[in-house]
């Protein structure tokens, strides 16, 4: 199991500044939508140059052109990519296609699907990397968490890594681990903290002992 940092709401010299505290402790770096937004892919390519040993996943959670979005934020260093599990099956084929093409992976984050298990599979034949269950930041203001989705997809993904993200603490993480995903994303969880690195470091050896 392997431990991504999500890191939102920055800019990239603040973003390598966490990345440095922790870069120890992670597994995966996620340059997160906010700092796309405000910062373009030259935060992914920032963090790639500086962070090379460091798997980096773009969130670009992209719902269109899936194939020409790979291939930019590849361009720009980017491991893996975001796509949106509620995007067209043509644009999760062109992103996964590209992917491959270019040694990358995809992320389908199923973040607002409705139908979460009947996606996931649908996603895991079209041959997501990852399939990734996500309860944002407007659906954890409403108290919700995936700890059911993720126990709902690992029942049909057959192929792709399971993921799992949305405001788990060092608290949750025990609950989180219990269902067995491949990949636990973390965001407020450790950049909330004072103490950035001992949170990821006890949040590593967590995930490390299965
Ligand atoms: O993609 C995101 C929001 O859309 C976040 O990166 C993800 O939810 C992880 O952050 P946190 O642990 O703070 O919820």
């Amino acid at each position: 199991m392997k431990l991504q940092l999500a890191l939102d709401l920055v800019d990239i010299p603040g973003a390598k500044e966490v990345v440095a505290e922790v870069a120890d402790h992670i597994d995966i770096v996620e340059i997160g939508t906010p700092i796309v937004i405000n910062e373009g892919l030259h935060a992914v390519k920032a963090i790639k140059d500086a962070f090379p040993s460091l798997t980096v996943l773009a969130d670009l959670k992209v719902m269109d052109a899936g194939g020409y979005e790979v291939m930019k934020a590849a361009e720009a260093g980017a491991d893996i990519i975001t796509v949106l599990g509620v995007s067209d099956n043509s644009t999760i084929k062109g992103a996964v296609d590209e992917a491959n093409k270019c040694g990358r992976e995809v992320l389908v984050d199923l973040i607002n699907v409705k139908d979460i298990k009947g996606r996931a599979a649908e996603v895991d034949a079209l041959g997501a990397h990852y399939i990734c269950v996500h309860s944002g930041y407007d659906h954890q203001a409403e108290g919700k968490n995936s700890f059911q989705d993720l126990k709902a997809i690992k029942s049909v993904v057959k192929h792709a890594k399971t993921a799992i993200a949305g405001g788990i603490k060092l608290e949750t993480l025990p609950e989180v681990i219990a269902a067995q995903p491949d990949l636990v994303i973390v965001g407020g969880g450790i950049t909330s903290l004072t103490d950035k690195k001992a949170a990821a470091a006890e949040m590593k050896r967590l995930v490390s002992q299965t």
